[in-house]
Parts: structure tokens; C-alpha cells; sequence
């Protein structure tokens, strides 16, 4: 076993899988659905909609009635539970710690079970929990000595301490607050992109389906599955009124997320310098953007504003968003609503000043029918 390398990622596949539990609850109706190697899928539907039972079908803590769940084309029930476990990491929504163990020998009990010493696997689990963005002195405190937050990460290090190809996560970030959430969002995307593991991961949040999945499931009551798309098709085509209803009347917005601002020209405004001085500052009109040394934006000045000797940042009104060129139309629009002057800044991977756009620029690319998959969209 190696620990923490990038370990590739297994294809899962449920092969007209169903579940009917002994008092006569349907949880999951036949169901077929591959699961692509090295990508993050999501499951997400409503409360009781049979997730947490499928996901389950995977490392054998539920037996499908009928049908059967394949790993890289084996069936799971060839494998012994335990066995077949150690592939899989299993990450659930209080990140289930051991209370009396330590944070890293929470980690560190995965490498011990496979039969690496004490030192070993100790060492093996502070470069985990590093790795999942924890600082090395909270590796000797216990679970309850730290955030909800810090008590995920250390169940993600742990489920990855076997470095195993298939990764299961039940609504692992869930009981911790929005914010928090999203750092444990993008952290997993990061961790991801290192890692390309095959993760399934359980959620009733639509938004964190969107975010999180290469290919979104949409499950819904009495377990059925209603659509098996990619979020951008998803939020595009919803096969139904339940899809349609579930991904929200906002999708036509949050489907900017997916299409790139690539053609979106750039305009250019008045900029100045900090440390300029009066005489350089131009005869104001309209507003004037302010870049530091390095030609990134720092501020505004706004028109008609006047400059004594040389500029400085508390003259300055605090931009809005930034949008790096290229990206998601979403940031685009973002930038241009939330600058005090209208203008959303576009700046280079290095935060570089390249130019200046409109709301209504980003709304005439997107009417101009320039991108595909949203006029589809808007004629539906
Ligand atoms: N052991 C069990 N015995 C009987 N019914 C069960 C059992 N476990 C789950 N169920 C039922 O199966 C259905 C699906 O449950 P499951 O936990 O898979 O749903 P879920 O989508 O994960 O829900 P949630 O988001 O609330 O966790 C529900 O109606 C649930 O009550």
C-alpha cells in the first residue's frame, strides 16, 4: 500500500440494483448507473429517496434485493466485506472519529491496520493531514477539541489513509455552516484534482451537486431515478417537472457557472496609479480605476473626485469582484454588478488589469446566441 500518492480511481457500476427492506419499503427501484473512474458523481434528490442506500450497496453495508453492483466490472459480492472496505474510503456527516484517540492516530489507525508501525503510520498520517489543509497542532488534540469544520477534514485524511481507488461520502459536509462548507467544497475539488479518485458522494443540496459533480444523479421519492446528467445539461434540460422544480428557478442563472466568457471583449476605462499625483490623474467624467504598481486594481475613484498631492488607498471606493478573463460568465456578471461603478474589472491569471465590461455586455453575448448551449436554453 502506499499512502497519500495519487492513486487512480476504480469504475463502480449498479446494474439494475433495487432494495426492498423487510418491512416492504422500496428504498431503491431498478436502477442502472455507471459511475466514471477518476470522477466525482453526486447523488442528491430529497430527504428518503433511497441515497444513502445505494451509496451503501457499494462497500456491502446494504445487500442490493436484486440486481448487482460492480467494481472495475467484479461484482462487490465476490469480495469479503472487510477485504473489499479497505478500497473504499467512507466519509459520513459527524466524520465519525474515535472520541478517545487523537486526531492523528485517527488517522493513523488505517496504515496501522495495514500492518505499518507505530512511528510509520503516525508520520504517514500527519502528511494526510496536512494534506487535507490542517495545521500540525491540531494533529495531537482529540476530536471534540476541534471545529465541526476540522473534524471533516480529519475524516477525509482518514478515509484516504488506505489510498484506496473509491471514495464514498454521506452528506460529509452537512452539519457545518455555509461558509465552512465551502472551504470544504473546494478543498475536495483540490484534493480531487490531485488525487483523481472515483468519489460518490451523497447530498440534498442542489447547489453542491452542481459544484461538486463531473455527472449529477437526481434521485427522487420511492427511489427512482430521474435524470443522470452532467450539472451544465442538468440545469439546461431537466428531463421533468420534479428535475425542474429541485434544480430551482434560478438555474437560468446558475447555468452561467458552466459557460465561459471566452468573446467577451473587453472595454477600457480612465486608470491611475497609486502614489500618482493630481496632475496625473485625468479630468474626471466618469470614474477612474486605480492600480497599484503591478498594474492590479485597487480601488475607484469616483467622478468628479478631486486629488490632493499624491493618491493614496483611502481615497480610493473598494471594488467589486474581480473577473478573470476566460472564466464562467457567472464571475463576468458578478464583477460588473458589484462594482461601485458599473464596470466589472477583468483581470489576467496574475490579477493584471486587462479591461473593463458591462452587465449588459455580458447579457448581449448571451442573447447574441454566441453560445449554443444557452440559446437552446432560452428557447425552451
Ligand atoms: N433499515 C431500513 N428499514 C426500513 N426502511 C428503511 C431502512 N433504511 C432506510 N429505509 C427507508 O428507505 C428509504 C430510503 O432511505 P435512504 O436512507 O436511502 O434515503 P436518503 O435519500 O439517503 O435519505 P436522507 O437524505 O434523509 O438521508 C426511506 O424511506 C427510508 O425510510
Amino acid at each position: 500500500m502506499t499512502v497519500g500518492d495519487p492513486g487512480g480511481g476504480s469504475v463502480i457500476e449498479f446494474r439494475s440494483v433495487r432494495k426492498q427492506y423487510d418491512d416492504g419499503t422500496v428504498a431503491v427501484q431498478e436502477l442502472s448507473l455507471t459511475v466514471p473512474a477518476g470522477t466525482i458523481t453526486v447523488l442528491v434528490g430529497p430527504s428518503g429517496c433511497g441515497k444513502t442506500t445505494l451509496l451503501r450497496m457499494v462497500n456491502r453495508m446494504i445487500e442490493p434485493s436484486s440486481g448487482a453492483v460492480l467494481l472495475d466490472g467484479g461484482d462487490v459480492r465476490d469480495s469479503e466485506p472487510a477485504r473489499l472496505r479497505r478500497g473504499i474510503g467512507y466519509v459520513i456527516q459527524q466524520a465519525g472519529l474515535f472520541p478517545h484517540r487523537t486526531v492523528r492516530d485517527n488517522v493513523a489507525t488505517v496504515p496501522r491496520l495495514f500492518g505499518h508501525g507505530r512511528r510509520d503510520a503516525r508520520r504517514r498520517a500527519e502528511g494526510l493531514l496536512e494534506r487535507v489543509g490542517l495545521p500540525p497542532e491540531v494533529s495531537k488534540r482529540y476530536p471534540a477539541q476541534l471545529s465541526g469544520g476540522q473534524q471533516q477534514r480529519v475524516g477525509v485524511a482518514r478515509a484516504l489513509a488506505a489510498d484506496p481507488p473509491v471514495l464514498l461520502m454521506d452528506e460529509p459536509f452537512s452539519a457545518v455552516d455555509p461558509v465552512v462548507r465551502e472551504g470544504l467544497q473546494d478543498e475536495l475539488l483540490r484534493l480531487q484534482g490531485e488525487l483523481g479518485k472515483t468519489v460518490l458522494f451523497v447530498t440534498h443540496d442542489i447547489d453542491e451537486a452542481v459544484k461538486l459533480g463531473e455527472n449529477v444523479a437526481v434521485l427522487r421519492q420511492g427511489g427512482y431515478l430521474a435524470q443522470y446528467a452532467p450539472p451544465e445539461q442538468l440545469l439546461a434540460e431537466p428531463a421533468d417537472d420534479f428535475v425542474t422544480s429541485f434544480v430551482g428557478r434560478d438555474r437560468g442563472y446558475r447555468r452561467l457557472s458552466f459557460v465561459d466568457s471566452t468573446g467577451l471583449g473587453a472595454g477600457s476605462v480612465d486608470t491611475v496609479r497609486i502614489g500618482d499625483t493630481s496632475a496625473d490623474v485625468p479630468s474626471q467624467a466618469g470614474w477612474v480605476l486605480v492600480l497599484d504598481t503591478h498594474d492590479r486594481p485597487r480601488g475607484w475613484l469616483p467622478p468628479e473626485a478631486t486629488v490632493h498631492g499624491q493618491l493614496t488607498e483611502d481615497q480610493l471606493i473598494a471594488g467589486g469582484s474581480l473577473h478573470t478573463g476566460g472564466a464562467p460568465l457567472r464571475g463576468a456578471l458578478d464583477a460588473a454588478l458589484s462594482s461601485p461603478s458599473g464596470l466589472g474589472v477583468v483581470v489576467d491569471e496574475d490579477g493584471v488589469y486587462l479591461g473593463v465590461i458591462t452587465a449588459r455586455q455580458v447579457l448581449e453575448v448571451l442573447e447574441s446566441g454566441r453560445h449554443p448551449a444557452m440559446a437552446e436554453g432560452a428557447s425552451r
